[in-house]
């Protein structure tokens, strides 16, 4: 993405950052640039970095070195100034748990300064109307999680950063929040986002960088990054009408493998094995999978 032709500084630059627990090397030299408005996805495993990124970006936690610049300004040592511009929700957000999710997103707002109104329009966007007066400690994991996700936008901060948010939640809040996020995104703001669903990270954000014990292993947009992953496709034909050795024997698969019900046949040139699938054991049931950002993912971070 071109740097913005207004010169307004990016939304976060990071140069060559670094921070290490003990002998750990949690973040190697990251270097990387979220543009304003854009939907910035963080993916890896566990360990990788992630958090303690998120945490140096939000000035919760001192890089040993390189330089970070977040909305224009140095997040450490704490920025007076940049707090109010950020919202933040971390996967162990803090409550005023005699509260009740109402007063909860009260007492937030009041610290922020945000406008009255601001708590009502929250609660509706995280869909926590109907838990409105119930006591934090109360609630569900899943809508502790949303009330956490609505203390970090009630505010309206310029740049967000949710770790995980999804974490607790049904597919349904899930779907639900995907939408909110979008909303946010059409509203100008900014969002890092990390998560481990890939479905997710494909589905909502403009790029993700891949990082892999500390390092950035990959930053593209979704679509270029499994492009990457070549031109495979993958055939799911039903067990019971085909044999293991009968698939090897067709020219153009390169690998069968097997998954619950499906014998997999992997091949570049989906065509003729098509034709070929149908010739000894008909179509009927036969699935066919592209490459995803999970196929991607997995052979970055050696999860295979
Ligand atoms: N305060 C700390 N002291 C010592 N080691 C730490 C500390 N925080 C994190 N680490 C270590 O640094 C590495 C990176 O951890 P981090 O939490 O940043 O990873 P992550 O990518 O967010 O992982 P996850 O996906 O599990 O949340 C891990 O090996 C972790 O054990």
């Amino acid at each position: 993405m071109p740097d913005n032709p207004t010169g307004e500084s990016p939304a976060v630059r990071l140069t060559a950052v670094r921070k290490s627990y003990g002998d750990l090397r949690a973040v190697d030299e990251v270097t990387f640039t979220v543009q304003r408005g854009e939907f910035f996805g963080l993916l890896g495993p566990n360990g990788a970095g992630k958090t303690t990124l998120v945490e140096i970006m939000e000035g919760l936690r001192q890089a040993d070195g390189g330089t970070v610049e977040v909305l224009g300004r140095a997040p450490w040592p704490r920025d007076p100034e940049l707090l109010p511009r950020l919202g933040v929700q971390t996967q162990s957000s803090a409550f005023f748990v005699r509260l009740t999710a109402h007063e909860h997103l009260r007492t937030v707002a009041a610290l922020y300064g945000a406008e009255r109104d601001a708590v009502a329009r929250t609660l509706t966007m995280v869909g926590l109307d109907e838990q409105a007066t119930t006591r934090v400690e109360d609630l569900s994991g899943g809508q502790r999680q949303r009330l956490a996700i609505a203390s970090a936008l009630v505010h309206s901060p310029e740049l967000i950063f949710l770790d995980e948010p999804t974490a607790a939640l049904d597919p349904q809040a899930r779907r639900a929040l995907w939408q909110v996020l979008r909303e946010l995104k059409r509203a100008g703001r900014t969002i890092v986002y990390t998560t481990h669903h890939l479905d997710e990270a494909e589905a909502l954000c403009d790029r993700v960088a891949i990082v892999t014990r500390g390092r950035i292993t990959a930053l593209d947009t979704p679509g270029r990054l499994v492009a990457r992953g070549g031109s495979s496709v993958w055939l799911l034909v039903p067990a019971e009408r085909l044999r293991e050795e009968d698939a090897r024997a067709l020219p153009g698969v390169s690998e069968v493998t097997r998954e619950s019900d499906a014998l997999v046949l992997r091949t570049e040139d989906a065509g003729p094995v098509l034709a070929a699938v149908e010739k000894v054991a008909g179509l009927a049931g036969v699935r066919t999978r592209t490459a995803s950002l999970e196929d991607v993912y997995l052979q970055l971070t050696g999860q295979e």
